[in-house]
């Protein structure tokens, strides 16, 4: 078995990593860390885990996180990064759920998130874990920078055209999430007085995503040039990102379908639906699937990508067990071969 450790165990991260290793057949989580609820047993916090987590909260302390084989840090942005060199030195691996090694140029990383990185000399080491994009390099890295929620639902529909050098000009996404997004301590603006029945953007003028889905696209491709609009939204539901993203194609006769079909179809946790289909968030509630519809309405250049995911899930968590299996060797469905919740 595996020792796992956990930094940020009270956060809906946190919770969702719990909620998934507790079926792992090969992780045992055996350190997770609150300042908050330090020596609350963690089936007090959580009763849907009792007699599946038998362990209780501690103050984080790298020397005890130093004894595990991985630790994930389900932290507010610029935490790991403090710990991060210490444990590696360790020989231990770590995914870091935040941003803190997303971007691979700390002067990117000072102006979209306002501080000085606190070791920039592993940002070209850090693996950006997006499976779909970059599954060897995350096999062989001892630390994996697991992508932000907007970015895996943008991404993942964009990569089968941006791969193929097929767009042309500009790319607007326009993207709704949950309000779980926004972590367990978001204050007023997520109170259901706030969010229910009402809609918004924000982010408009630039969102810190952004940069993250800039940079990914450019790794797809070196010649994709094109610039980026992206548009967030927080929708009144408690789960869920649905990105819709709109590109021009240069080459008409491409078989849009097909090409997508094809990118995806070894994927684990990429579904391309039917032609036609209008994939729902409810689809992937509290599972580690992409379900993606791709159209060309009424045969034009443009093409209009439908993604959604579960952003706890695919978004984090999910996907961060998803990187934890492919760099120990393990199955990379283990503990996450569930289906979405119905209703
Ligand atoms: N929510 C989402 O959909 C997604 C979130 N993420 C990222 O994952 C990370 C966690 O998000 P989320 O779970 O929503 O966040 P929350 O705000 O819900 O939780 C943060 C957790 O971190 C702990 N924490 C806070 N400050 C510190 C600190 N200085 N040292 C150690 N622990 C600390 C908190 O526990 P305590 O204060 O008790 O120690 C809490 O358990 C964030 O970086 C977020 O951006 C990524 C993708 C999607
Ligand atoms: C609805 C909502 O507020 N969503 C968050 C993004 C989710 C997230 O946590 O992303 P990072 O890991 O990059 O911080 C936001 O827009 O800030």
């Amino acid at each position: 078995m595996m020792k796992i450790g956990i930094v940020g165990g009270t956060g809906y991260t946190g919770a969702e990593l719990l909620r998934l290793l507790a079926t792992h057949p090969e992780a045992d989580v055996q350190v997770i860390t609150s300042r908050s609820e330090n020596g609350k047993a963690v089936s007090e916090l959580y009763p849907g885990l009792r007699g599946k987590m038998d362990i209780a909260f501690t103050e984080p302390d790298d020397e005890v996180l130093s004894r595990c084989d991985l630790v994930f840090f389900a932290t507010p942005n610029g935490i790991a990064m403090q710990s991060v060199p210490a444990l590696l030195d360790k020989g231990v691996k770590v995914i870091d759920l935040a941003a803190d090694f997303r971007l691979s140029n700390p002067a990117d990383w000072k102006q979209w998130y306002g501080v000085d990185h606190a070791c920039p000399e592993l940002l070209d080491e850090a693996v950006y874990g997006l499976p779909e994009m970059n599954r060897e390099a995350i096999r062989q890295a001892r630390l994996v920078a697991n992508p932000g929620c907007y970015p895996t639902a943008t991404q993942l529909g964009l990569l089968p055209l941006v791969r193929n050098d097929l767009v042309e000009g500009h790319v607007i996404v326009d993207a709704k999430s949950g309000v779980s997004g926004a972590g367990r301590g978001a204050k007023v603006a997520s109170l259901m007085c706030e969010v229910s029945e009402s809609f918004k953007a924000y982010g408009v003028a630039g969102h810190r995503h952004l940069p993250e889905i800039r940079q990914g696209l450019s790794r797809m491709s070196a010649r994709f040039n094109g610039e980026l609009v992206f548009v967030p939204h927080l929708t009144p539901m408690i789960r869920g990102i649905h990105a819709t993203t709109y590109a021009t194609v240069k080459d008409r006769s491409v078989d849009v379908q097909g090409l997508f079909e094809e990118t995806f179809a070894n994927e684990p946790f990429v579904d391309v639906m039917p032609a036609g289909s209008l994939p729902e968030t409810r689809s992937v509630k509290a599972c580690n699937q992409c379900r993606i519809a791709v159209y060309r309405p009424q045969g034009g250049d443009t093409v209009v990508i439908l993604s959604v995911i579960d952003n706890l899930v695919k978004g984090a968590a999910g996907q961060a067990i998803q990187n934890m299996n492919i760099m120990f060797g393990l199955d990379e469905k283990a503990g996450l071969d569930v289906s979405a919740m119905m209703p």
